[in-house]
Parts: structure tokens; C-alpha cells; sequence
């Protein structure tokens, strides 16, 4: 089991050989964080870097998984850890999403993760990919996604999950759920989160088409709230979380459960049979193939 280590202002999540402390979720042993005086509170996993300013309550969570920040079951369980701790901590009252990769948010879900593996790895790949949604949809404090690069399926979930969205105005940049290109389905609430954001039709032409947008067209159809310049991402997302933070946080908190509580509930409704859906569908010849293909496209637009 990978470990998944925070030094400084953070805590430390050893594999069972190594026990140190308490159980945490996700079946690993926390040492819960240990925060320095100063206003400024740094930690650094392997995959997510988490800095939160106390005196702003503003955190910037940055994603670094070289070469793409592709979500692999490491990444996820970190990326969840990260978010539940700061859920936890009351200097905190937003948290910005970002890339530190350049050109990249996110390439999505790690498709080595669904290919060639057995069916009890991708049950639990399936969970904490659930894991991360349930998390990020039903998260009490404000999000925002800074969109620095293309953002791919899962990327543009994460995107989507967060309660306002800033990206690059690069006219290189893709962002959308592409799942159908790939051959597989985006899950209900992939579906479900689009849905809330652009619409029914808009979600109904871009999710059979497996449409990636430019971030113009991404501003046009309400995928993304806001467009400026790349090197202006991180700064205007800060000022918007700025404002946004002027709102009570109650008023806010409870107003957004309102609205996104439903949405939440199907999944938790049916979070097995979910599971079993994904396990069943990818663990199919033909969706393998089509994964196999895919990967084969990714290597060889290298060559
Ligand atoms: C009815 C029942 C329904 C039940 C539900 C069933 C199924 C639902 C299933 C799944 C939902 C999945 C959601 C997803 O997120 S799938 C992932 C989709 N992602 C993509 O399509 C992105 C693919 N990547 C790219 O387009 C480009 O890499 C990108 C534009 C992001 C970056 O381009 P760049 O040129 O900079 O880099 P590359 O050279 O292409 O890539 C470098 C390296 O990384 C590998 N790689 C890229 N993306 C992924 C990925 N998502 N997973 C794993 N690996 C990835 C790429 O192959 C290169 O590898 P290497 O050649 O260096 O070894």
C-alpha cells in the first residue's frame, strides 16, 4: 500500500506494516495534522499540494502527477485525504483546485487503473473515484476549479464538482466529457453533475458526441463561469474566492446542500450496484479493447 506522507504543517498516513497511530479512513493510520503558528500552512503528499493561508481561509490545492495528473487510485486517496482534512479545519473556508502540471488540470481517470486489471481492483478504483465525487459535491466549504490546462472526463468532473469555475483563456486547451470517444459511459452522476451545470439538451448533444470544448464554447454553454489569461488563473481565482467568502458561510453551506443534496443521494442510494455496473461494463472484452485501442492512440500521436 503506497504511503502517503505530509510533512510540516500535516500528517503523516503509513501502509498497516508501519503503525504508528489511531485508524483513519480509507484504512489507513493517520498522525492527524500538527500546524506550525504562522499564518501559512504547507503540506506536500507525493500527488496533491496543499497550501492554506489561515489568515484568508483560502487553500490552494494543487495537483502534481506528472506527466498529466492522470487520477490513479493513489492520487484519488490522497486527493480525498487532502480535502477531508481541510473540511475538518476551521481556519479553512475555501479551497481552490489547480494544476501545478503546466498545460494540464487533469487528463481524468487513470485508464491504466480500468485496463488489464482484476475485478476486485477496479471495485476499488470504482469507490474511490465515488469517494472524490461524493466528496467534492457535498463539500461544505466553497470551491473553485482554476482551469490551467485541458481537463479531460474526470478532470472536467472535478471541474464541474467545484461551485465555480475559472479557466486559461488558451485556445488549445479542451475541457468536456469525453467518455463515448474513449467507448466507455459517462455514470449517471457524471451525467447528473453536467446536467446541473449546462442543462438537459446541452448535456444531451455533449455527452453522446463525448464533446471537449474550447474554452470559449466551455463560457458560451455555462461549463465554465469565467475565461482570463493563463498566467491570471490562480490570482482571479483568488480574488473571486475573496468575495465569495464576504457570504456567511451557513447561509452559503446550507444553501448549497439545497441544491446539490438530491443529486448526492442517488449516489449514495445506489452506491453497490454502481460499483457492480462499472465492474461489469469494464471488465467486458469489448470495452477493454476499446481502452487498449485508445492507450495505443495516446503512445503512438507521440511517434
Ligand atoms: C451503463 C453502465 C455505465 C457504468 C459506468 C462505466 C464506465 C465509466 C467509466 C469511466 C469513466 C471514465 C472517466 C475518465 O476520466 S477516462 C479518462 C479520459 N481521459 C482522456 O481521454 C485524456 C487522454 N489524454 C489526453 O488526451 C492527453 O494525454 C492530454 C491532452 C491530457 C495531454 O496531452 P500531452 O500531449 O501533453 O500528453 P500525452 O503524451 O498524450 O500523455 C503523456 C503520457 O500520459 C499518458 N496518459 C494520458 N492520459 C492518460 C490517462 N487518462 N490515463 C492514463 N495515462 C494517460 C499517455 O498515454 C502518455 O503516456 P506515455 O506514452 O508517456 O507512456
Amino acid at each position: 500500500m503506497a504511503a502517503v506522507l505530509r510533512r510540516g504543517a500535516s500528517f503523516i498516513c503509513l501502509g498497516s506494516s508501519q503503525l504508528l497511530s489511531g485508524g483513519c479512513k480509507h484504512g489507513r493510520t493517520c498522525i492527524l495534522p500538527f500546524f506550525s503558528s504562522n499564518n501559512r500552512n504547507s503540506s506536500s503528499s507525493s500527488k496533491i499540494k496543499v497550501d492554506l493561508d489561515s489568515s484568508t481561509g483560502i487553500a490552494v490545492v494543487k495537483f502534481q502527477n506528472p506527466p498529466v495528473n492522470s487520477m490513479s487510485l493513489d492520487f484519488l486517496t490522497e486527493f480525498v485525504i487532502s480535502l477531508e482534512k481541510l473540511e475538518l479545519d476551521k481556519s479553512c473556508r475555501g479551497v481552490i483546485l489547480t494544476s501545478a502540471q503546466p498545460k494540464i488540470f487533469s487528463a481524468g481517470l487513470d485508464i491504466l487503473e480500468m485496463y488489464g486489471k482484476s475485478p476486485e481492483h477496479y471495485a476499488e478504483f470504482w469507490k474511490s473515484v465515488q469517494d472524490i465525487w461524493l466528496k467534492m459535491y457535498g463539500y461544505r466549504k466553497m470551491t473553485i476549479a482554476a482551469i490551467n490546462g485541458f481537463s479531460p472526463a474526470g478532470g472536467c468532473l472535478v471541474a464541474l464538482s467545484c461551485d465555480y469555475r475559472i479557466m486559461a483563456d488558451n485556445p488549445r486547451y479542451r475541457i468536456g466529457l469525453n467518455e463515448t470517444q474513449l467507448g466507455i459511459v459517462a455514470p449517471f452522476w457524471f451525467k447528473d453533475t453536467m446536467v446541473n451545470t449546462v442543462g438537459h439538451r446541452t448535456a444531451e448533444l455533449s455527452l453522446q458526441f463525448g464533446l471537449m470544448y474550447s474554452p470559449s464554447d466551455a463560457l458560451k454553454i455555462g461549463l465554465v463561469d469565467q475565461l482570463v489569461p493563463e498566467e491570471n488563473v490562480l490570482g482571479t481565482a483568488t480574488e473571486t474566492m475573496t468575495k465569495w467568502l464576504a457570504i456567511p458561510d451557513h447561509a452559503r453551506e446550507i444553501s448549497k446542500s439545497m441544491l446539490r443534496k438530491p443529486t448526492v443521494d442517488r449516489l449514495l442510494a445506489s452506491r453497490d450496484a454502481d460499483t457492480k455496473n462499472f465492474v461489469n461494463f469494464v471488465s467486458r472484452d469489448s470495452i477493454q479493447k476499446s481502452l487498449g485501442l485508445y492507450l495505443t492512440m495516446l503512445k503512438e500521436r507521440k511517434e
